[in-house]
């Protein structure tokens, strides 16, 4: 799916400083000025942002697209093993086919995980999607070209095989947004509802609200409003509609899975 989507600059993201700056200089700059001398290496042409749902993984790779002046184009994995193998296949292959077509394109596939095999289906279905993901990485159905860069994402790294891990090069851990970053977030998506919060509030806010996605404090914002009965209601969002939602969601990622997550990219992460 062509993803027409709003340009997204570096400072849309909040927080993820070092993070950005890796992925500016490891991808950025090098597929915008490629080495003009022979023998040189390619740039990367793929790369994989894991870390908890929500935490901008997606965002990340709008950006880069807008980074590379590069057409978005959106496949969620998920989606590619709902109607079957065969039809997900043809559907990758037209994916990678399409991104060709326009170069320079960034391609995300989301949620690269659901193509892998679950306890539940064994090797059926979502699992005989690999072999297809895999030939289109090695350029079987032009990956391999210049100007397209495939961008993978997923919140279940470990459940990636050898030889899918192997096939993006680089590898960068999304982590959840600290107090600053929750604060922007949480900033941003208030003033789209007219609601302004005095900086005690704010800080208590973010107080509250740790070990949120960007996604999750999305949905806060949302369920406050849905909870005060708005925009039924003529008046803006006030903390304590915040507060009261603030008791219905909650974090999903556990203390365990961020540690998993600071695990795998110990052993597979950029830098280790
Ligand atoms: N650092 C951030 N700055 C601004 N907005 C953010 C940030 N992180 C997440 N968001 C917002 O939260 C929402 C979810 O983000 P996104 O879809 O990029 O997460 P994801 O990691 O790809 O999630 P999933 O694993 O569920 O696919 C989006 O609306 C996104 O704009």
């Amino acid at each position: 799916m062509l993803d027409c989507g709003p340009p997204v600059q570096w400072a849309d993201v909040a927080g993820q400083g070092p993070l950005k700056a890796a992925l500016e200089e490891e991808l950025v700059w090098p597929l915008l000025r490629p080495p003009a001398y022979p023998g040189s290496p390619r740039p990367p042409r793929t790369v994989l942002l894991f870390g908890p749902r929500g935490a901008g993984k997606a965002l990340l790779g709008r950006c880069l697209a807008t980074q590379l002046g590069a057409s978005l184009l959106r496949l969620r994995a998920a989606s590619l093993a709902a109607p079957g193998a065969a039809e997900g296949a043809r559907l990758l292959q037209a994916a990678f086919a399409a991104a060709r077509c326009r170069p320079p394109a960034v391609l995300l596939i989301s949620e690269l995980d659901a193509l892998l095999p679950t306890r539940e289906d064994g090797a059926a279905a979502a699992g005989s999607l690999l072999a297809p993901l895999l030939a289109c990485l090695d350029g079987g159905c032009g990956a391999g070209a210049d100007g397209v860069l495939v961008v993978g994402t997923t919140s279940r790294p470990a459940a990636l095989d050898e030889a899918t891990r192997r096939r993006f090069v680089l590898r960068f851990y999304v982590a959840l947004p600290d107090g600053t970053a929750r604060g922007q977030i949480l900033q941003r998506a208030l003033a789209q509802q007219g609601c302004v919060l005095s900086d005690r509030e704010l800080a208590a806010l973010v107080q509250g609200t740790q070990g949120f996605s960007g996604g999750e404090l999305g949905q806060l914002c949302q369920q406050a409003a849905a909870g005060a009965g708005l925009p039924g209601l003529q008046r803006p969002l006030s903390y304590k509609d915040l507060e009261a939602a603030l008791a219905k969601v909650g974090p999903r990622a556990t203390p365990k899975d961020l540690d998993s997550y600071v695990e795998w990219d110990k052993m597979y992460g950029f830098g280790h």
